[in-house]
């Protein structure tokens, strides 16, 4: 087993997460300490001005700076760590066209902690034909296989969502014997999920966030507004599919001349749609939906989630695990995979053709 520290910092913009994982790049060991680093308001608003950008474009440069200061920074924290998996800031994805963007130069953080970095995950997948998102569901495999282990879950099929700023679902069968093994995973992105409730909220508040969805928990969502929405052929169709932070820009003008309570419970009556249309998509019904992210935070985001799944939602500490740090383990666990030649996604997550080992290892300079 190796002590691998994985670093997400994910399409919310909000900061970085830094945990520890103990795996063989098959099963999780041991769950480690983990570290939040909040961006600045200054770091914040160099990274939201370069969302969108492409490597080349001065704005990314300095977003890149800002990525590998503030990881290197984190890193340090964790001495004990012999190997990082950094995800790098999300600027741009368009699987289909330019690529995959993720600002931050995984060979100078390697130099800077002096340890292996693996980082630019997704780049590969895209190469061969993928989405290059979402990434974690291998993980969730892994995650689901433990808690079975740990008696912590029935071993039958389950859904693990991850609300970030983008939502993801990934249908899991914890008795596959490998993440890649036929009918093991089933994923998709779902929709814009606490992104645009950050950015409504930002614009019109000053907020970074609906704390605890009070706002939202205090209007009335507009349904016509929602099943419009939802006519949005990405919703029609079939995965693999992903998504870009603000792929439905659009969504905002539809919210003007809405309270911004109502505003927010909309939003959130969105997410919850999205969701539940993508359940469609799935072998069969889940036993449960795990819920991971910021987004299960939110009372309005989890409520709605009840009232129009077809199963019970539970926050994944239901299952022992850590909802704020999964995606960070994900990428500790992804990089011991990278380094084992293990692969990192296929065609039930980002539809590859084939399984794909992405991520490249930067190693530190010797002596
Ligand atoms: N207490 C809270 N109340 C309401 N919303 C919250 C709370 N805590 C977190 N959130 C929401 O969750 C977001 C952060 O979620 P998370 O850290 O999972 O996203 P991310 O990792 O940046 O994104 P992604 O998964 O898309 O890469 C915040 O920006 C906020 O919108
Ligand atoms: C391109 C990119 O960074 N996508 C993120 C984003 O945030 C959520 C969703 O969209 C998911 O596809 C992905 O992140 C998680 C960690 C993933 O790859 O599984």
């Amino acid at each position: 087993m190796i002590r691998a520290l994985g670093m997400m910092s994910g399409t919310s913009l909000d900061g970085v997460d830094a945990a520890l994982i103990e795996t063989d790049g098959i099963r999780i060991g041991s769950f480690g300490r983990s570290a939040f680093r909040a961006y600045s308001d200054n770091e914040s608003a160099v990274l939201h001005g370069a969302l969108g950008c492409w490597p080349g474009d001065k704005r990314t440069a300095e977003a890149a700076a800002i990525s590998v200061a503030s990881h290197a920074a984190l890193a340090q924290d964790f001495p004990e760590a012999g190997l990082i998996g950094f995800h790098g800031q999300t600027l741009a994805h368009d699987p289909g066209g330019w690529g995959t963007h993720q600002a931050g130069d995984g060979a100078a953080l390697a130099r800077q902690v002096g340890r292996p970095v693996v980082w630019d995950f997704r780049s590969e997948d895209v190469r061969q034909g993928g989405e290059g998102a979402p990434l974690a569901p291998f993980f969730h495999w892994a995650c689901a296989e433990w808690a079975v282990g740990q008696g912590r879950l029935p071993a039958r099929p389950l859904c693990f969502l991850n609300l970030g700023g983008v939502g993801n679902l990934t249908w899991v069968d914890p008795t596959a014997t490998a993440p890649e093994a036929d009918g093991a995973c089933l994923a998709f992105d779902t929709g814009p999920a606490n992104a645009p409730i950050n950015d409504l909220l930002r614009q019109r508040r000053g907020w970074t966030r609906d704390e605890g969805g009070a706002l939202a928990l205090s209007g009335q969502a507009r349904h016509n507004v929602v099943a419009d929405f939802l006519r949005h052929p990405y919703f029609q169709r079939p995965p693999p599919k992903s998504l870009d932070r603000d792929s439905f820009a659009g969504l905002a003008d539809q919210l003007r001349g809405l309270s911004d309570a109502d505003a927010a419970a909309t939003l959130v009556a969105v997410l919850a749609e999205s969701v539940a249309a993508g359940m469609r998509w799935f072998p069969r019904l889940p036993e449960q939906v795990l819920v991971c992210g910021g987004g299960r935070h939110n009372r309005a985001i989890m409520a709605a989630l009840s009232a129009v799944l077809p199963c019970p939602v539970q926050p994944v500490e239901a299952a022992g695990l850590d909802g704020d740090m999964l995606e960070a383990q994900a990428f500790g666990w992804l990089a011991v995979r990278v380094q084992r030649g293990l692969p990192t996604s296929g065609p039930s997550t980002t539809g590859a053709p084939r399984p794909v080992c992405g991520g490249r290892i930067s190693w530190p300079r010797i002596g």
